[in-house]
């Protein structure tokens, strides 16, 4: 029986087309089975340089690329396109098995000798060969096969290589980019080439090798499934998991493990994964994270993931507050503004030469964070990340005041969020009560330690005990742990994802340009980079506009959002995301004024189906919108001037809170897959790219 795969480049072709002709592939492809016992329907296409890809007729326009293989029923449907526009681009194109992975791989013939016929007509110059520290056989060994073996032989310096950055086949241009950053050809065979290969590669058979990649190439069980695919993006990760995010989900570990990767690298889709994986097999699991937003949006792709009700019911989705409440008494929580006036309180009664904001964070970032419950501690703590050096005077009269407004919270019965999580904390420990057999925590470098305790108490030490999901370039809260320190060691047992599945390169590449110049930890402390995320999908660049005013500003905003829904994006598509509440509320009015439906996000509301949303920038973690605007990037709001520490008063947090700030509109800017905007009024932020927009 004929089977047509489907490749994921595909999806990403199907879904940039029109509607109506989006319904005529997918009609096209119904038929591809019924159809393909007498081989008419795949017409034969003239002068392509592999007589292997055939054309199936969509409409009079529309034609779809399908590679149809020498042996085997195991077609493969590649791309779809205008008739011009798919045999332009299937013209000089070849598919090749390669000899390291066993996988498919579609390379443009042309380009490749174009630039070797360049390149070996160049003058000759004294620059040394780019590769000659590797010998052939490495490369052999690695996949680089005799086309690029030559082309690769004839490359003096890296800018040539990356000029070709997504026209050669994929996996060889990662091989010789990771020998060209100085990588031994050990390690960008652990990189690149991966775990499992296959013993026995025929060149010759695609078939075979378009099976070996089911992370790019999926066979769906019918109409149904393909409809689900590609309208639903769950769907998509559902059946095409890279082999990196299977290993990730699925392995099992002697203790914590977790995955990093830069935005949209689908560390969510593994720790999602990886939970039914565990409740699968009987294990009660805590699925955990920062906010109660993405504690819904965790549960609702969850139950898109398993079906199943029993083993749903072995999962708890809640927030680290969430799962501490469960573990207090009654108390009365107390607000910012409350927590604000007990400081205020503490300092005039002890006519301290202190802020409120400095204590709050001495004893979040110092006492809270070390566990300290005494004056010796106090006394005698590093105070790591703070920059104001304190005498022992001034110690002494901190933790005086500590300990008074300490004594307040005790006395009325007031509880912060961090002091729910010490008394649930203390409360499992000593009842040595461990509720979960397996914990996942997503965004985990949001985490302060009072919760990491939660998180470390909430499970037994142990096989697969712990699992994080973390990218410490979108920390967009003030805590920065060593997760050591918290009695949590990952000890090699990390996987990094390097590519992403949200956003265009365009928009992705021009994000990371704002984050450049960080130094960034991870939570293992050691330096982490953004080097090496990519995306395979290309769309617009970002538009950057700057308004003369707050009204000019907010009108382009509903201009642009009118062109997204005329071009047929679903409002619940479209995020507009802001600093402040205030910009938010009023882009919403503005919006309304337009008659364009819109609903605000909050901690408890989530927007109706047919409303744009409007959130804060700090809410738009872990969300993605095919259309993003943030709004409101004037130097006068971002970075939020009542966020940052003066630099008089402790230059270390000034910097950290600077670097916070940068983050956030980098989280802000990476929620989109396809298009985003980015506004100010008045003079722009510092922290904007202006330069590629
Ligand atoms: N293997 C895959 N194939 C197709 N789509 C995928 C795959 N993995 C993830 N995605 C999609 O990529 C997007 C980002 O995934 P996910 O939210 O898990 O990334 P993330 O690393 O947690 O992102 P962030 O850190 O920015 O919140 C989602 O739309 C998801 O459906």
């Amino acid at each position: 029986m004929p089977r047509l795969g489907i490749h994921q480049d595909f999806l990403q072709d199907l879904i940039r087309l029109e509607r109506p002709i989006q319904s005529k592939v997918l009609e096209a492809i119904k038929k591809f089975e019924q159809n393909a016992h007498t081989g008419a329907h795949l017409e034969k296409l003239q002068d392509i340089r592999d007589p292997r890809f055939k054309s199936i007729r969509i409409d009079l326009k529309y034609r779809g690329i399908v590679l149809v293989p020498e042996q085997g029923d195991h077609f493969t449907l590649l791309k779809v396109d205008t008739h011009e526009e798919a045999y332009d681009w299937v013209r000089h194109r070849r598919a090749t098995v390669n000899m390291a992975t066993g996988h498919m791989e579609i390379r443009d013939d042309a380009i490749i000798d174009t630039t070797i016929e360049t390149l070996t007509h160049a003058p000759v110059e004294a620059a040394r060969p780019l590769f000659e520290h590797v010998a052939d056989a490495d490369l052999a060994r690695l996949g680089i096969d005799d086309q690029m073996l030559k082309f690769a032989r004839m490359l003096t310096d890296v800018a040539m290589l990356e000029a070709l950055d997504g026209k050669l086949p994929q996996v060889q241009f990662d091989v010789l980019f990771g020998l060209a950053a100085g990588m031994s050809p050990e390690d960008v065979w652990d990189d690149v080439v991966g775990a499992a290969v296959p013993e026995k590669i025929d060149p010759n058979d695609l078939a075979e090798a378009a099976k070996r990649m089911p992370h790019k190439v999926a066979l769906v069980e019918g109409p149904e499934e393909l409809m689900e695919l590609f309208n639903k993006p769950f769907a998509r990760w559902r059946v095409y998991l890279h082999p990196l995010q299977r290993e990730a989900a699925f392995q099992s570990h002697l203790g914590p493990a977790q995955v990093t990767g830069g935005p949209g690298t689908g560390k969510t889709v593994v720790a999602l994964h990886r939970a039914r994986h565990l409740a699968r097999q009987g294990g009660r699991v805590l699925l955990a994270t920062f906010t109660a937003t993405l504690a819904r949006s965790l549960a609702k792709s969850l139950r898109l993931l398993e079906t199943d009700d029993e083993v749903l019911s072995r999962v708890d989705v809640l927030t680290v507050d969430q799962v501490a409440r469960r573990h207090v008494g009654k108390f009365t929580l107390l607000r910012d503004e409350e927590e604000k006036e007990l400081w205020r309180q503490v300092i005039r009664r002890r006519e301290l030469d202190f802020t409120e904001r400095f204590l709050a964070e001495e004893w979040r970032q110092v006492v809270l964070a070390q566990e300290i419950t005494s004056s010796d501690g106090y006394l005698s703590a590093r105070r790591i990340g703070r920059g104001r050096r304190l005498g022992s005077l001034q110690r002494a009269q901190v933790w005086r005041a500590i300990a008074e407004f300490e004594q307040e919270l005790a006395e009325n019965n007031y509880r912060t969020f961090e002091t729910v999580c010490v008394e649930a904390t203390r409360a499992m420990r000593e009842l040595d009560l461990c509720p979960y057999d397996h914990v996942i925590v997503d965004e985990a470098q949001d985490l302060h330690p009072v919760r990491w305790r939660v998180v470390r108490a909430a499970v037994a030490k142990g096989a697969n005990d712990l699992f994080l999901a973390s990218d410490t370039h979108q920390r967009i809260y003030d805590n920065r742990v060593s997760l050591s320190s918290v009695g949590i060691q990952i000890a090699g047992r990390s996987t990094r994802l390097k590519i992403n599945y949200r956003t265009t390169e365009e928009i992705l590449a021009w994000s990371c340009v704002m984050l450049a110049g960080e130094k960034i930890d991870d939570l293992d402390g050691s330096r982490t980079g953004l080097t090496g995320c990519r995306s395979e999908v290309h769309g617009d660049r970002p538009k950057l506009y700057g308004a003369a005013t707050r009204n000019a500003e907010l009108s382009r905003l509903v201009e642009e959002v009118r062109t997204w829904l005329d071009a047929g994006v679903l409002p619940e598509e479209i995020g507009v995301a802001t600093r402040s509440e205030t910009i938010g509320q009023a882009a919403v009015e503005a919006l309304r004024r337009a008659r364009i439906d819109v609903g605000y996000l909050s901690r408890d509301t989530d927007g109706a189906e047919g409303q744009v949303r409007v959130t804060t920038m700090h809410r738009m973690k872990g969300l993605e919108f095919r259309c993003v605007a943030v709004i409101g990037v004037g130097v006068n709001q971002l970075p939020a001037p009542s966020a940052v520490t003066p630099r008089e008063e402790d230059a270390t947090r000034h910097a950290n809170d600077l670097q916070r700030e940068r983050c956030l509109l980098f989280v802000a800017c990476t929620r989109a897959r396809e298009r985003l905007h980015v506004s100010w009024h008045g003079d722009p932020s510092s922290f904007l790219n202006l330069a590629s927009g």
